[in-house]
């Protein structure tokens, strides 16, 4: 038996209660699906190519500047209506390659502060859109990340959203206390200490005022995450506290689940196969990896290009010879290709240490 037998489409980007499905089965199954930010159709078909070899479900996201990418670097973005092209047209590239994998694949976008909300009211226009002659939205979850501000407004906003979002069911992921390093362009390096660590106390409140909306949500409760790779030591991670949370909200809520809440991992690169395990163990079934996935594509592209360096210099003539054409080296399809296929092993790395691969 594998993920794909509670879902009722197998394949491709699966939407509502198939995404409910498929983290409920990730959280009794003890594995977390590894979301991958993507910003081309190269880094989407490396991530699928990975998902499809070790037979393993996925989730392509796009951040705000990932989708700004996906439009075009050169369109003007100050109203986000670059972002909101951007990630539109991602979704529909995503939506129509996905199948060709066959694998399910959660179609997610990436944190969204408050200055960024008309980014995502643009993106929940477009999955009404859809809805109306779909009957789904176009993305299959977004993030809202409102950690920045006061916790009471973060769970009201929070609530309006998914309220939004529930008529379609439509994921919404959450956060609350604050992942540090650097996001879109908010550096987070200098917060302290304490904000890093979520209180249950704020857990069971967003629980209480969510669940009675729609059960389509998950908290990216911090624990000491950071965004980036940093020297061994400097990121104190406190995955045992999703574990308090999972074991205060049972008691708070006499449930009989011992894992009410579906916990996500930001800041996934560079951390220990360990960290990602008890996090797991706790209720994590989504850990993002960005950072590690950025330097692995660049690493086979680096590789390529130093090592063909003499055949890239000139169009044409190489050390085989002063009037041999260079075509096949500085083809993109060549080099860009190398970058896809480190990027293909770093994910299946990531598939393997999250316990996600063979639940296909
Ligand atoms: O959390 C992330 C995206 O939201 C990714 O974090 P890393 O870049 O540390 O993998
Ligand atoms: O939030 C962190 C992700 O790594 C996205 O990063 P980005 O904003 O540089 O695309
Ligand atoms: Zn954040
Ligand atoms: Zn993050």
């Amino acid at each position: 038996m594998g993920c794909q037998d509670v879902l009722s489409r197998k394949t491709g980007v699966i939407v509502g209660d198939d995404v409910l499905a498929l983290f409920t089965y990730a959280r009794e199954h003890k594995f977390a699906i590894p979301a991958i930010n993507v910003t081309s159709s190269s880094t989407v078909v490396a991530s699928l190519e990975a998902a499809r070899d070790k037979k393993s479900p996925i989730i392509l996201q796009m951040s705000q500047g990932g989708a700004a990418y996906f439009a075009g670097k050169g369109v003007p973005n100050s109203d986000q209506s670059a972002s909101v092209a951007g990630s539109v047209a991602g979704a529909h590239y995503i939506r129509s390659i996905a199948p060709t994998y066959g694998v399910p694949v959660i179609l997610h976008t990436d944190h969204c502060a408050k200055k960024l909300l008309p980014w995502l009211d643009g993106m929940m226009d477009a999955d009404e859109a859809y809805f109306k002659i779909h009957g789904e939205p176009l993305f299959s979850s977004h993030m809202i990340d409102l950690s920045e501000e006061s916790v009471e407004w973060n769970i009201e906003t929070t609530a309006k959203y998914l309220a939004r979002g529930a008529p379609m069911k439509q994921w919404l992921e959450m956060e609350i206390g604050i992942t540090g390093g650097e996001e879109d362009g908010v550096n987070n390096e200098g917060v302290d200490n304490a904000s890093l660590y979520t209180q249950p106390e704020d857990i069971l409140a967003i629980y209480n005022k969510l669940a009675p909306i729609s059960p389509y949500f998950s908290i990216a409760a911090g624990f000491g995450n950071v965004h980036g790779v940093y020297k061994p030591g400097n990121v104190q991670l406190h995955p045992e506290l999703l574990g308090k949370h999972q074991a205060y909200c049972k008691k708070e809520l006499k449930s009989k689940d011992d894992k009410p809440l579906f916990f996500v991992f930001h800041g996934g690169s560079g951390s220990t196969k360990a960290e990602y395990f008890e996090a797991i163990s706790h209720g994590v079934v989504k850990v993002n990896m960005d950072t590690d996935m950025q330097f692995a594509y660049c690493s086979g592209i680096r590789d390529y290009m130093v090592g063909k360096k003499d055949y890239l210099t000139t169009a044409i003539g190489n050390p085989d010879g002063e009037d041999k054409p260079n075509k096949k080296y500085f083809d993109p399809r060549v080099w860009v290709r190398e970058g896809e296929k480190t990027m293909t092993t770093r994910v299946k790395e990531a598939l393997d240490d999250f316990n996600c691969s063979g639940h296909v």
